[in-house]
């Protein structure tokens, strides 16, 4: 658990102490959770609120914002859209995306990149488009926050990572995890085993749990809800800016209220400008330690994962 109090701005005192925190986290699994982030539990509650309402909506108000797969990768995915773990079967889960709203002559629109376009909202439920505009500010905030302390611990200047970041493809994403079947075998997940594609995940869930975290051993831990807490992982990114010092762990989700709820949870990833080449930074490469991975744009990570899971 890592308390963000005192170190939510740059000239806060506890900003160097946070960063080291996250340093030992990002070493170890990529996984952590931040309390005193400043984000209001009532904005939270009602984000869940929203989301909740537009799920158990009639199917065809939210088949009315389907999103397109080759589209902007925004609005409502059905059970079965996506297969997170390809030896898995499909994911049990129903999705709404959305992200910063962008005209249709956007110059990355106009190239047709996934992840910038215009947003699908839902008709006849009520604070909808609202609440989940505010929940990304509010949520961005803290992201742009993490950024600089991610770079801080990283001995660079705080504004390293958010310079590349100059289109941002955020996304802000609602879950919906029925109960699994009786059918449901080994194979069967919410949300199969994966890792984050971006920078920074920072990730609301309700009370059931079932967020799985995969450790550097092969074992997998809860990551338990824990209240007025967000959990916080690292996306691919991260391990190729670092050169794998810093990681982005496998994880997975499983519905496990025995057949009877339905789960939730609020995801908002910062997954950075398309266009961003994303290399090893200062220091992270030597004779000794070679680039683990050749060097790539943000946009041709995310295309690569969207087809493998969507495919
Ligand atoms: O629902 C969760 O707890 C995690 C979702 C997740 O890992 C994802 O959407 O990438
Ligand atoms: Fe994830």
């Amino acid at each position: 658990m890592i308390d963000l109090t005192d170190s939510l701005a740059p000239d806060e005192p506890r900003r160097h102490v946070v960063a080291e925190q996250i340093r030992a986290a990002a070493e170890t699994c990529g996984f952590f959770y931040v309390s005193g982030h400043g984000i209001s539990a009532e904005l939270v509650r009602r984000q869940f609120a929203v989301a909740k309402q537009f799920f158990q909506s009639p199917t065809d108000v939210k088949q009315a914002v389907s999103s397109r797969p080759d589209g902007a990768m925004r609005g409502y995915g059905t059970i079965g859209s996506q297969t997170l773990d390809a030896a898995a079967h499909d994911d049990i889960k129903e999705s709404y995306q959305c992200g910063w709203e962008c005209a249709a002559d956007h110059p990355y629109v106009l190239k047709g990149y996934s992840s910038y376009g215009q947003n699908l909202w839902p008709e006849g439920v009520s604070d909808f488009r609202e609440t989940c505009e505010l929940y990304m500010e509010s949520v961005n905030d803290l992201s742009r926050t993490l950024l600089q302390l991610l770079a801080l611990s990283l001995e660079l200047s705080e504004d390293y990572f958010q310079k590349l970041n100059v289109h941002p493809s955020d996304t802000l994403r609602l879950l919906w995890y029925p109960p699994h079947s009786a059918k449901a075998d080994s194979r069967t997940f919410g949300a199969g085993k994966h890792t984050d594609w971006g920078a920074i995940t920072i990730l609301a869930q309700d009370a059931n749990g079932g967020l799985e975290i995969q450790m550097r051993d092969g074992s997998w831990v809860s990551a338990d809800p824990v209240d007025g807490t967000f959990v916080v992982n690292l996306g691919d990114m991260i391990p190729r800016w670092t050169n794998g010092l810093y990681h982005s762990n496998f994880h997975r989700v499983i519905n496990k209220s025995a057949g009877r709820r339905n789960r939730q949870s609020v995801v908002f990833f910062t997954d950075l400008d398309f266009e961003a080449f994303i290399e090893p930074i200062p220091g992270a490469q030597s004779a000794d330690r070679p680039p683990l991975l050749p060097p790539c744009t943000v946009g041709e990570h995310m295309v690569a994962m969207v087809q493998k899971t969507y495919g």
